[in-house]
């Protein structure tokens, strides 16, 4: 080995990361390279000619190094020092070649403390989600609920889910009713009996619901219910008048096998004023109401809902399609007068017919287009539109935050910050 060499090896060993220790065959520190000072928090040259049975304790334990001149063969251990630190030492003898005497031991500490922690973390990660999951998958299930509306809505939903009572859900047309009618059945005792929609405004034309209706009567029907079911009556206001008195009756009568909801879109008090609805069966229905919010008052869930579908229709046909940040916008300004039906519908639709992998503003229809900057009414509100549409613009032209600054003469921790604000998905 040339000097240069010399000189290169002992800079490469005295810099290693890990600790490099060696002793003689009579465990006195021969050599110790600069890790020691960050595992034992003692310099190197005070630890050479110590005996590793006097630092043993001191400074670490156990001794890998000790092991090794016991057993006279390679030697793995974790060993804790006393600065707090966990290493892991692989310690090896060096026999001589002739004699076949144990001349050295030379070992390898790790440092695994750091690693540990973050073992640590990510366990601890790992259980908050699984916790968050059980919970929210117990709970929600696949009804995405970002908002604090919906999810009141859901809490309510799933005590409601433990009583027999019936239930009133209203809300416009898509705004998920049915969706939360099957949750709460799925939730309740009756979740091992079937779950059965019967829609209100078509009860007059269909056989099979009427002789269900007799049933439910006790009269002598064709159908049979299962021992514990839930039966969703779908736009109950448009239930005509002589059923309602039929139905009321059922329900004074009801055994508690059977456990209704009623969905709504209308205003059932004011088809009461109107004559149109009975009231004495409203109010028997109106016991636990749940109002569902529209799409457009709960503006939360709009990204998280079109982030979903999204995806759900990519796998359904193959497909790896993005919204572009501009697009995004305007779905997020949009009315969505038939809520979250019409924007699954809508998103199916884009999935399908795109011929480019990211979706652009051109590819909506019009009416959306058109609305994503046009609804503010005070000028703050109409400013906070104008720049959520000027930085999403540039955000979709550039892709990168210094050039959005660049173009709009902002600084770029201004521009960083505007998009986060209007571009979080
Ligand atoms: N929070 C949500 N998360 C995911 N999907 C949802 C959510 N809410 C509604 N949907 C979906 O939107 C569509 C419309 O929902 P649903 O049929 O439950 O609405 P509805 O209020 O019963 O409508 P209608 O009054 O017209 O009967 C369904 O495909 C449903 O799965």
């Amino acid at each position: 080995m040339t000097m240069k060499e010399n000189h290169l090896f002992e800079e490469i060993v005295e810099h290693s990361v890990d600790e490099i220790f060696v002793i003689d065959r009579n465990g006195i520190v021969l050599y110790v390279n600069e890790a020691c000072e960050t595992n034992y928090g003692v310099q190197a040259d005070r630890l050479i000619g110590a005996s590793i049975k006097n630092l043993e304790d001191d400074l670490f334990t156990p001794s890998a190094t000790l092991e090794v001149l016991k057993r006279q063969r390679p030697v793995e251990i974790m060993q804790r020092t006393t600065r707090g630190k966990r290493l892991f030492v692989k310690s090896r003898p060096v026999f001589d070649k002739e004699t076949g005497e144990l001349t050295k031991v030379i070992s390898y500490a790790r440092d695994l403390s750091d690693l540990n922690e973050l073992r640590e973390r990510v366990q601890k990660l790992e259980k908050q989600l699984e916790d968050q999951s059980k919970t929210q998958g117990a709970v929600f299930g696949d009804i995405i609920a970002e908002s604090d509306e919906i999810q009141q809505v859901l809490k309510a939903s799933s005590r409601i889910a433990l009583t027999d009572v019936p239930v009133l859900l209203s809300g416009e047309t898509g705004v998920g009713k049915t969706l939360l009618a099957k949750k709460i059945h799925s939730l309740s005792k009756y979740s091992d009996g079937v779950f059965q929609e019967i829609n209100c405004a078509e009860l007059p034309k269909q056989n099979r619901q009427i002789e269900l209706f007799k049933y439910l009567e006790g009269g002598e029907g064709l159908v049979e219910l299962p021992d514990r079911c839930t039966l969703l009556f779908d736009e109950i206001s448009e239930m005509p008048l002589h059923f309602q008195a039929n139905l009321l009756k059922t329900l004074e009568n009801s055994d508690k096998s059977v456990r209704f909801i009623f969905s709504t879109s209308h205003n059932l008090e004011e088809k009461v004023q109107n004559g149109e609805f009975r009231g004495d069966l409203y109010y028997r229905l109106n016991i636990l109401p749940v109002y569902i919010p529209p799409l457009r008052n709960r503006k939360n869930d709009i990204y998280p809902l079109a982030n979903h579908f999204l995806q759900t229709f990519n796998e359904e046909y193959n497909q790896h399609k993005t919204f572009s940040p501009i697009a995004l916008n305007a779905l997020y300004e949009y009315e969505w007068r038939g809520n979250i039906r019409e924007m699954e519908n809508l998103i199916q639709r884009l999935v399908i017919m795109s011929e480019t992998t990211e979706i652009t503003i051109d590819q909506l229809p019009s009416i959306i287009k058109a609305g994503s900057i046009s609804h503010a009414e005070t000028l703050p509100e109409k400013l906070e539109q104008m720049e959520r549409y000027l930085i999403t613009e540039a955000y979709d032209l550039y892709g990168s935050s210094y050039k959005v600054a660049d173009s709009l003469g902002i600084s770029q921790s201004s521009a960083m910050r505007k998009i986060k604000k209007y571009m979080k998905s």
